[in-house]
C-alpha cells in the first residue's frame, strides 16, 4: 500500500476550472457546495460593480466596488479579463494565480462566456470549461423567482438574455444539467478529479516514473 499512498502526493499543476450558466441555472450553487466539500480548490473572488444582494458579503462573493474604482483597476491592468454583463462591469484580478499555480493551487471562477474565452486565450491549459444548463426555460424562470433577490425586471432582463447565454454552450469542454442538484453536483466534481490526473497536470510523474523504472 505505501507506494499507491505516495502517488497521492506526486506534484500536480493547479487548475483554472470555470463554471458558467445563464444566471439561475445553479453555477452559484454549486460553486459553494464544491468549495465547501473540496479543500484544493478556491474561488477567484471577482469584482463587480453592482451592488450586493442581501446576504453577500464583500470580498467573500465579490469585491463590490465603484465605477471610479473598477476603471482605476482597469487602468492599472489589474484584471486577467473583465466584460459587462446586465449593466454592470464584472472582472477577474490577476492576484496571484499565476504563481499560485505552480504550486498546485485550483481555482473556481463563476464567470460568463466573454470571460471565458478570455482566459482560454490567456492561458488555454490550465483551463477547463464546465457549461450548466437548466432542464428548461420555465423552470429557470422559477429559479430566479425563488431566489427572491431581483426584482422582476431583473427577472424578465435575464430570462431575456438566457437564450443568448445558452447559445455558447458549445464552447465548453463539459456541459452539465442542473436538474437535481445532487446528481449534477457528482458529475462536476468527477470532471474535477479526471482532469486533475491528466498526465500534463502531473509534473510529478517524471521523477516518479523514473525512480520506478529504476
Ligand atoms: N467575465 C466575467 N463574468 C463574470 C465575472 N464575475 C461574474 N461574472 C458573470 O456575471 C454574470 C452575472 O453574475 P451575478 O450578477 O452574480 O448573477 P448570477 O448570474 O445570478 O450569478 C454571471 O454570468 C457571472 O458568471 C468576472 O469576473 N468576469
Ligand atoms: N437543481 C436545482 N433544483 C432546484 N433549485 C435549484 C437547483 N440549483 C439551484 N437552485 C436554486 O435556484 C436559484 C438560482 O440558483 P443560483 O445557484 O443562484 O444560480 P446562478 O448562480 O446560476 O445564477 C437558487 O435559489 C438556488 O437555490
Amino acid at each position: 500500500m505505501g507506494d499507491f499512498q505516495s502517488t497521492d502526493k506526486l506534484a500536480r499543476r493547479g487548475l483554472l476550472f470555470i463554471l458558467s450558466s445563464p444566471s439561475g441555472a445553479g453555477k452559484t450553487t454549486l460553486s459553494q457546495m464544491l468549495l465547501k466539500a473540496d479543500e484544493e480548490i478556491k474561488l477567484s473572488v471577482s469584482a463587480t460593480t453592482r451592488p450586493p444582494r442581501p446576504g453577500e458579503q464583500d470580498g467573500v462573493h465579490y469585491h463590490f466596488v465603484s465605477d471610479a474604482q473598477f476603471d482605476r483597476m482597469v487602468e492599472e491592468d489589474d484584471f486577467y479579463e473583465w466584460a459587462h454583463v446586465f449593466n454592470h462591469r464584472y472582472g477577474t484580478p490577476k492576484g496571484a494565480i499565476r504563481e499560485a499555480l505552480k504550486d498546485g493551487q485550483d481555482f473556481l471562477f463563476d464567470i460568463d462566456w466573454q470571460g471565458t474565452q478570455q482566459l482560454k486565450q490567456k492561458d488555454d491549459q490550465d483551463v477547463v470549461t464546465v457549461f450548466v444548463l437548466p432542464p428548461s426555460l420555465d423552470e429557470l424562470r422559477r429559479r430566479l423567482e425563488s431566489r427572491a433577490q431581483d426584482s422582476s425586471d431583473v427577472i424578465d432582463d435575464r430570462m431575456e438574455r438566457a437564450r443568448a447565454e445558452i447559445s455558447h454552450w458549445a464552447e465548453y469542454d463539459y456541459v452539465v444539467v442542473n436538474d437535481s442538484v445532487d446528481e449534477c453536483f457528482d458529475r462536476v466534481r468527477e470532471v474535477l478529479d479526471a482532469e486533475r490526473m491528466k498526465r500534463t497536470r502531473q509534473t510529478g510523474l517524471i521523477p516518479f516514473v523514473r525512480e520506478l523504472m529504476g
